[in-house]
């Protein structure tokens, strides 16, 4: 019987384990996690078979998955290198960051196979509610696996069939620099224009609220883990900084266009963009997972959201995600829900309107 081991069961580990599931059922897959409801939440759905909070437990898998933050990856890679693991056990990880992973990796014991990973999907949701067994369908899938024997690939892909992406295989440098440019970039350039926004309407009523397609399409990846951006930042720093100064000559450059009134130059700044834009293509391959938000009003109140908890788990609908919006003191809060299938987003605006709450649906 192959035995999984999966090391974070958020989002992209309980996804993993899902599409693992639906290749063969009877691969066991033991899972850790530091938060003991995600485990629990993964035991009753069936994604996993056991539970664990011991590292150890590690030792008898044939296949060991990481995918926590990328600093605790790094750390568990030198806490794996100390344990008597499993002789032909393919260890990989999924995190954003390939070079300081693979040097982690460098200490594992002799008659173990590291590949490193990265499936270039995602969301800006997280944990192991918002997980589904189709994210990563028709995405690219990075492998960084240097002299690593094609047969140990082969058996790690044919784990991973049912994810249905597409596979390419590139070194850890070139990796980093990819992703600088076309992901981590963007999420420092989306974070600091919300802040920016924010600052910009301290003093109004409406601001941000305002906005439309335009701001929401560039700002989504705003709304990503904190957590897991730091770790990210923090292991391919100098990449980014260079890729950021790059961006903030082109900022520079603009802004000196527009004091100048250089109606060719801004044209043209426009057009460059749009030709290589256009060229991109329908968002098929990595394209954003539907998930379907309802707000609703609540009072500042103790016991508010869970009595809304309360109103959807007898109406039996399940949250994928929930957050509290704008808390402020003697003023209600707008607690956002996130289910994961339209169906499920109507009944449970229909069951809260019926139960006096204030609804707003966006899609
Ligand atoms: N979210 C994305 O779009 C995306 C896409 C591709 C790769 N990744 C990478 O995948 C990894 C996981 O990201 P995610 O989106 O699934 O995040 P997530 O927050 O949904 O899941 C991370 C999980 O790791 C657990 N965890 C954190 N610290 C831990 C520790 N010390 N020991 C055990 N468990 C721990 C958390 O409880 C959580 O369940 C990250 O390295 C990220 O860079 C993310
Ligand atoms: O779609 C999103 O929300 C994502 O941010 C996914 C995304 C990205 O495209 O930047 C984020 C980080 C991962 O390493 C890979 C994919």
């Amino acid at each position: 019987m192959t035995t999984v081991f999966i090391n974070g069961l958020g989002l992209i580990g309980s996804s993993l384990a899902r599409a693992i599931k639906t290749v063969d059922p009877t691969i066991k897959i033991i899972a850790a996690d530091q938060d003991p409801t995600t485990l629990k939440f993964a035991l009753k759905k069936q994604i996993i078979d056991q539970a664990t909070s011991k590292l150890t437990a590690a030792q008898n898998a044939d296949f060991i998955i990481l995918a926590t933050p990328v600093t605790i990856i790094i750390e568990t890679l030198k806490r794996l290198a100390k344990l008597k693991l499993k002789p032909g056990v393919i260890i990989t990880d999924v995190g954003s960051t390939k070079a300081q992973v693979m040097a982690a990796a460098k200490f594992l014991p002799a008659k173990t196979t590291f590949i490193g990973g990265h499936p270039m999907a995602g969301s800006h949701k997280s944990g192991v509610t918002a997980g589904r067994t189709d994210l990563f369908e028709n995405a690219f899938y990075f492998l960084i696996a240097p002299a690593v024997d094609s047969f140990q690939i082969k058996r790690l892909k044919e784990l991973l069939r049912a994810t249905k992406v597409k596979w390419l295989e590139l070194s850890a440098w070139e990796h980093d620099y990819l992703v600088g440019q076309i992901s981590h970039l963007p999420h420092i350039i989306a974070a600091a224009l919300v802040n920016q926004t924010q600052h910009a309407f301290d003093h109004s009523a409406l601001g941000m609220r305002m906005a439309a397609g335009g701001f929401k399409s560039i700002t989504r990846i705003a709304s990503a883990d904190p957590q897991m951006w730091t770790a990210i930042l923090k292991t391919n720093q100098a990449v980014v900084v260079r890729q950021l100064t790059d961006y903030l000559q082109e900022l520079t450059t603009i802004k000196q266009q527009l004091l100048a009134a250089d109606q060719t130059a801004i044209y043209n700044f426009f057009a460059a963009a749009k030709t290589s834009r256009d060229q991109l293509g329908p968002e098929k391959a990595g394209r954003v997972p539907d998930f379907y938000d309802l707000f609703v009003n609540i009072p500042d109140q103790v016991g508010a959201i869970a009595q809304i908890t309360k109103i959807l788990a007898q109406a039996k609908l399940n949250l994928v995600n929930l957050h509290i919006l704008e808390i402020r003191e003697e003023i209600d809060g707008i607690l956002q829900l996130t289910f994961m299938s339209q169906t499920d987003q109507l009944q449970a605006k229909e069951v809260l309107i019926a139960n006096n709450y204030q609804v707003i649906q966006r899609k």
